[in-house]
């Protein structure tokens, strides 16, 4: 592609506007737009330069205009370093303070070797009143100027390239949402700072690289998805113990990728069509979530409104059968759930994650998490030596220490969560040693081992003892 510079004709386009914008205000209306008009055909009479206004709000509506918005995003983000003016402003639900380009200042950008200008002006409204509409308040704008020669490149490449960017911005500037579907088929929500990260989850190492390369090619895939006709949407399906950390996971997913969290109660949804809407009121770049998926869902496919059920139970133990036939107010289906994760109307959400968390994986319905819905079946296990590390490394802050070889022979031979181990690794006083804690966890693990020792041996004799009695003539 040409490379070419707007050279000072984009400069003094700039400086004059500030000019213009200064004493534009004692101006009559007819005479500003007079002399506006006349001072643009001088300059593209001479040169051929293009300028493209972005408006802050657009005539009749009351919201801030969505490209607006985004390109002060996208030139924030350049301001710092090549504006001479700027604005610090913390923006709505936005974490770090925003620098921006002030009013009637410009900065260049380069786009593949064009150079652009960008603008940011204000107009005064003519009279001042007390009002609470934003359009008799100053309207801003940006205007994007850039060399007649250019025009396509920029209309169809630059302008979206400007509006991706300040959308990957904003979502990675946002505070975090945590979602949750109350009655009908709204969703409320949460600001949520959960500092669970894929850097302080304790897994084995490999295992966790492979998670977070595959979390990151999906979010990169827009054109790959594209190209093979698929919605881009990915499934995961986490299972494991209790405490072996599914939940954490999802925060650490939610946190790498700037996802959003939709946390979806199915008891609560009435019907297929409710969790239809449901879905289609959520955004892109989120990820939807069912915890304990085998709770809300039965045998059948039908959906079990059990509430008493705790989540360790088996769905299908003596509780769950008991209450089988009686969900009269079970209206969700296996096959409703299906169309909600791969159905037509789940391209209405765009870029998206489903994962669904169990402690049972084996009672699950195979169509529910078959390879393609569910596409990665993520097994969270009991702590490994390797996850052990992580954790000491995160509570302690220690690579290494003389007592790790204990606690790695006893973990192979005995059973026990990360939070199980977390919870004795943190120090229970103040400035508490390494020693201390780490002894905590050998402590645990050993009673662990020997809980599990009396266990195989009260196994082995009823064994024995079934063994004799099957051996004894009726
Ligand atoms: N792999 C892990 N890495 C780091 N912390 C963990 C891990 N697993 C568990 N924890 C710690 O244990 C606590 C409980 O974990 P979490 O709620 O994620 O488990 P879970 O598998 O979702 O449990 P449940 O099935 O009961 O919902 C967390 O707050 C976290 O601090």
């Amino acid at each position: 592609m040409e490379g070419g510079k707007l050279d000072d004709w984009g400069s003094s386009l700039a400086g004059l506007m500030f000019i213009w914008a200064t004493f534009q205000q004692f101006f009559p209306q007819f005479l500003k737009d007079y002399v506006q008009n006349l001072w643009y055909k001088l300059l593209h009479y001479f040169k051929p330069t293009m300028q493209i206004t972005f408006n802050e709000f657009s005539p009749g509506l009351y919201r801030r205009s969505e490209a607006y918005t985004v390109i002060e995003s996208y030139l924030s983000s350049k301001s710092a370093a090549k504006a001479s003016r700027l604005r610090a402003e913390i923006a709505k639900e936005s974490k770090p303070l925003v620098l921006a380009l002030d009013d009637h200042e410009y900065i260049t950008d380069n786009f593949h070797g064009v150079e652009v200008k960008w603008y940011r002006g204000k107009q005064i409204p003519e009279r001042k009143t007390i009002s609470w509409s934003p359009h008799d308040a100053d309207k801003r704008y940006y205007i994007l100027i850039f060399h007649a020669k250019y025009r396509q490149i920029i209309a169809e490449k630059y302008v979206n390239y400007v509006l991706e960017e300040g959308r990957a911005i904003q979502v990675r500037r946002r505070q975090r949402r945590l979602y949750m579907n109350g009655e009908g088929d709204e969703w409320n929500f949460a600001v949520f700072d959960h500092p669970a990260s894929f850097d302080t989850f304790a897994m084995d190492p490999q295992r966790k690289e492979q998670i977070v390369d595959d979390l990151i090619t999906f979010s990169q895939g827009k054109e790959y998805y594209k190209k093979i006709g698929k919605v881009w949407k990915r499934g995961y399906l986490l299972y494991g113990p209790p405490g072996t950390g599914k939940s954490t996971m999802i925060v650490a997913m939610s946190n790498l990728l700037g996802y959003d969290i939709y946390d979806l109660e199915l008891t609560t949804v009435k019907d297929n069509a409710e969790l239809k809407r449901l879905l289609i009121n959520t955004k892109s770049k989120s990820i939807m979530v069912i915890e304990d998926i085998d709770c809300s869902l039965g045998f059948t496919g039908k959906r079990k409104k059990d509430k008493n059920r705790k989540k360790g139970d088996n769905p299908m133990g003596e509780k769950a059968k008991e209450k089988e036939g009686e969900g009269d107010e079970s209206k969700v289906t296996l096959s409703g759930l299906l169309n909600f994760i791969d159905g037509i109307w789940s391209a209405c959400a765009g870029e998206r994650i489903v994962v669904f968390t169990t402690n049972h994986v084996d009672q699950l319905d195979p169509a529910l998490i078959r390879r393609g819905r569910m596409d990665m079946h993520i097994k969270l296990s009991n702590c490994t030596f390797g996850a052990f590390k992580v954790l000491a490394k995160n509570y302690l802050d220690i690579d290494s220490h003389p007592l790790f070889e204990k606690i790695g022979e006893l973990l192979e031979v005995t059973e026990m969560t990360p939070a199980d181990v977390a919870e004795n690794l943190t120090p229970k006083k103040l400035g508490a040693a390494v020693e201390t804690c780490l002894e905590a966890v050998i402590h645990a693990l050993e009673i662990a081992k020997e809980a599990r020792r009396v266990k195989a041996q009260k196994e082995e004799e009823e064994q024995e003892n079934e063994t004799e009695t099957e051996s004894v003539p009726q």
